[in-house]
């Protein structure tokens, strides 16, 4: 853990000049931000796990927050309608390397897992997850079988709802990945479930869940006027897409990139705001939050 939790964390002293936020490089991404700058108690702050709060690792079990934040989190959660982490990690997973539980002052923080098919509300401490799909036991006895002349390396992360094959431990991840999508594709479809790339991993996963419709879904049960969305990976672009159409329901929206040479451009091109990594997303957060201190 990169934080101590034994006491809330209560924040950085006030500045003595508040820092500006940066601008969007679009209108449409500029108003979004104006909205949440001015109407912090509508606003929802949807932020991604890994590559957006939690630097990119080798191993998903070490991918603990980027220094400072949890501490940028809390503050923001005090400041904003609903601060909700949307990822495609298991809500387990990501309470276990956030310590997020520990954190006494979340109250409105929220963590959708697996691409929304579970939540936990820091507010209850409760986690709602439905049961897994039948096609994830099957499949997992077949996809020993299928990865077995794979390269060394490869390994299969299993949340329960999803299988995930890692291949950044291989000796060349691209080609890995690029050789076996064919066949993982097939097999996901054969026990109903679908093949989505990542960063250096193909998540097998159930059909009709991504961030996309979970970000609606929060938006209408929280009646939030404006959203800000962080990601980094294909996972996140339904997000980003989803933040398009709110737009044109009156929604502020603003999409932001968490950078990195891995970040494919269909992402980072369409981001209203490019931030230097999860390093630059916490410093984001600091400056909203400092910004919208009472
Ligand atoms: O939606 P996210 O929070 O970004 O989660 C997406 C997947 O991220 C994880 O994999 C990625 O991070 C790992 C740890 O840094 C890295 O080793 C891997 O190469 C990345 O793709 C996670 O393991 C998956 O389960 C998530 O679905």
């Amino acid at each position: 853990m990169t934080e101590s939790s034994t006491s809330p964390p209560t924040g950085r002293a006030a500045p003595a000049t508040v820092e500006s936020p940066p601008t969007p490089r679009t209108p449409a991404g500029g108003a979004g931000l104006a909205a949440l700058l001015t109407a912090p108690e509508n606003a929802l702050v949807a932020l991604d796990y890994d590559g957006t709060l939690s630097p990119i690792v080798s191993r998903p079990g070490d991918a603990v927050p980027a220094p400072g934040a949890m501490a940028a989190l809390s503050r923001i959660a005090r400041r904003v309608g609903t601060v909700a982490i949307i990822t495609g990690r298991p809500v387990d997973a990501v309470l276990q390397l956030t310590e997020a539980a520990r954190f006494a002052d979340l109250g409105r923080l929220l963590v959708l897992g697996q691409y929304g098919l579970q939540r936990w509300d820091a507010e209850t401490g409760q986690t709602t997850s439905p049961e897994p799909l039948p096609g994830v036991g099957t499949l997992r006895s077949a996809l020993t079988e299928a990865l077995q002349d794979a390269p060394a390396g490869t390994s299969v992360e299993d949340k329960q709802h999803a299988l995930v094959v890692h291949v950044r431990r291989t000796a060349d991840p691209d080609a890995t990945l690029a050789a076996l999508t064919p066949a993982l594709s097939r097999l996901a479809q054969d026990h109903g479930l679908e093949a989505a790339p990542g960063k250096r991993v193909l998540e097998l996963r159930p059909p009709g869940h991504d961030k996309g419709r979970a970000l609606r879904a929060l938006i209408a049960e929280r009646g939030a006027r404006s959203v800000l969305v962080a990601g980094d990976d294909l996972g996140d672009l339904p997000a980003f897409e989803a933040v398009d159409e709110l737009r044109a329901s009156g929604v502020g929206g603003v999409t932001v990139c968490s950078d990195s040479p891995e970040v494919p451009d269909a992402l980072r091109l369409r981001a209203d705001l490019v931030v230097d990594g999860p390093a630059g997303m916490v410093t984001l957060l600091e400056v909203l939050a400092d910004r919208l201190m009472p």
